[in-house]
Parts: structure tokens; sequence; C-alpha cells
């Protein structure tokens, strides 16, 4: 089996805050020995009730924020997630996609700025190369070259959202962890973005890890979904086996309250994406 591009071994992580005034300090561990493993070009949704700590995992993955214990690779590699001595390499390998854009998108910024930041961070292109690569990202996420020149705030949330999928995407990385990407988009939009995540996962070949509460999102998005209860993982299995036949009685519970949106559509879809996969893996 090849090396998976990313892979987390007992990871946990405890926040010490305080407990106010008068109370003592309290510890709350979020993260209790988290373990899992993403090939390449899947999928992995992360579900489970507010507070599970899915976004104190993505936060790790995207290190953001340190791990208290435990180890995550990268590529086969060893990441440093407790003291966080990263490179600028390994940052670029993993980029994140938040539920709201705006806050994420400096409003006195334009577009093709904002895009072209990434690569005076990250790489030598000269200012014309920049400009030419940030002007071809806009399109590949369905903008226009002449959104370019404009602000975010001239932009529906959609269209933001596309602007930060671009973002992440300028630095080609291996990983996106999209922690709720679509939640704050209509019920339409969501489809859009969605469908534009598949495309460009496709056309780059990259890994999702994928934080939602919304499991029909999940059934449409995911390979396979890690169910999270309380800082623990409770269940991890491939999307259909997950969804055909939920083993942890919480699994069940959250399946449960689902409804089943458009299962037409969604396999019509999947069917051709793995239609296409399967031409592409064809020797010539
Ligand atoms: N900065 C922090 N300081 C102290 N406790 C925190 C901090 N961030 C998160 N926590 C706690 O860690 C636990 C996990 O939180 P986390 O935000 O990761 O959960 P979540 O599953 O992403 O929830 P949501 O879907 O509501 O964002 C919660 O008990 C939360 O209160």
């Amino acid at each position: 089996m090849s090396t998976p591009v990313l892979e987390g071994r007992g990871i946990v992580r405890d926040y010490v805050g305080g407990g106010g005034l008068f109370s003592r300090t309290k510890t709350v561990r979020a993260l209790k020995g988290v373990s899992f493993s993403v090939e390449k070009g899947r999928t992995l949704a992360v579900v489970g009730e507010s507070g599970c700590g899915k976004s104190t995992l993505g936060r790790i993955i995207t290190l953001i924020d340190p791990a208290t214990e435990g180890e995550l690779y990268l590529d086969g590699e060893r990441i440093d997630i407790a003291s966080q001595r990263l490179t600028r390499e390994m940052r670029r390998k993993v980029q994140i996609v938040f539920q709201n854009p705006y806050g994420s998108l400096n409003p006195r910024q334009k577009v093709g700025d904002v895009l072209m930041e990434q690569l005076v961070l990250n790489t030598s292109h000269s200012a014309a190369e920049r400009r030419d690569l940030a002007m071809k990202m806009l399109v590949k996420v369905g903008l226009k070259p002449e959104h370019f020149n404009r602000y975010p705030h001239m932009f529906s949330g959609g269209q933001r959202q596309r602007i930060a999928i671009a973002r992440a995407l300028m630095v080609n990385p291996r990983l996106l962890v999209l922690d709720e990407p679509v939640s704050a988009l209509d019920l339409s939009v969501q489809a859009q973005v969605l469908n534009l995540l598949a495309d460009l996962q496709e056309e780059f070949e990259l890994t999702y890890v994928f934080i939602s509460h919304d499991l029909s999102v999940v059934r449409y998005i995911a390979d396979e979904v890690m169910v999270m209860l309380a800082g623990e993982v409770v269940e991890h299995n491939t999307r259909d086996a997950i969804f055909a036949d939920p083993q942890h009685p919480y699994t069940r519970t959250l399946f449960a309250a689902t409804p089943v949106t458009d299962v037409e559509r969604i396999r019509a879809r999947l069917a051709a994406k793995a239609a296409r996969q399967a031409e592409a893996a064809r020797p010539a």
C-alpha cells in the first residue's frame, strides 16, 4: 500500500484555561488520542456534534495549533506537532478553508493581491508570473479575470468561498482541511461549491479532510467518514459502509437524525467521477 498523505497517531490536545475568577484552573482534554490516515486523492470527513473536537483536530493538522501529544506524518515525514518547529515547506503542503471566508479575507485587499500574496511568501516567481498564475486560478475556481481588481465585499458568499479556495490552492498544497466550508451557504450554492471541490480534487490530486456537521453534505463528498465523540474516534469506515451499517450506537443516533437528500444526484455524480478515474488509470 502507498504511504498515506496524512497520518495521525494518538493525537492529544489539552486546553489549559481558567475556570473563572474563583475556581481552580481547569484542563479540557479536547482530543484523547486520535489516530487516522488518509490516502492521496481521498476525502476523509470528520463528523460529530459540537464540541467533539473536530475543529481542534483540523487546526492541528493544518499546523496552526500545537498538539499536546501524538504524531503526525505528512507524506511519511514526521511533523513536530508539539513544539511546532515547522518549515515553510511543511506549512505550504497543508492549507485550510474556513466556513466564513469573509472573516479570513482582508476587506482592504483586492482579490488578485490576496492570491498573489501566497506566491510572494512561498515562491520565487516574478511579479508577471504571479499575476498570470493568480488570473489562471481565478478562472479555475469559476471566477473571472476581471474579478482580479475587486474587493471581497463585492462578491456573494459562494464567490467569496471560491476566493478562499483559490487562495489555498495557489501554493500547490497536498492536503486541504475544509472546516465546514459550505455551512454558511444556501443549498444551491452549497452544491456548486461541493462540485467545484470535487473537480479540483480530481484535477490537482488533492487530499481533503472535510469537517462537517451536515451528514447530507458528507454523504455527497466523503470517501471515508470518521465519527468523533468527546475527543475520541468512535467509528471510522468507508462512506458506503458507515451509512449502510453504522456500528457504534452514537453513529446510529447521529445518522438517524439526518434526512437523505437527493440520493440519485449523488449516485450519478459519484459514478461519473469513478468512471473518469478508471479511464485515467487505464494504461495507454
Ligand atoms: N481555545 C480553547 N480554549 C479552551 N477550550 C477550548 C478551546 N478551543 C476549544 N476548546 C474546547 O475543546 C473542545 C473541542 O472544541 P472544538 O471547537 O474542537 O469542537 P468542534 O467539534 O469543532 O465544535 P464546533 O462544531 O462547535 O466547532 C470543546 O470542549 C471546547 O470547548
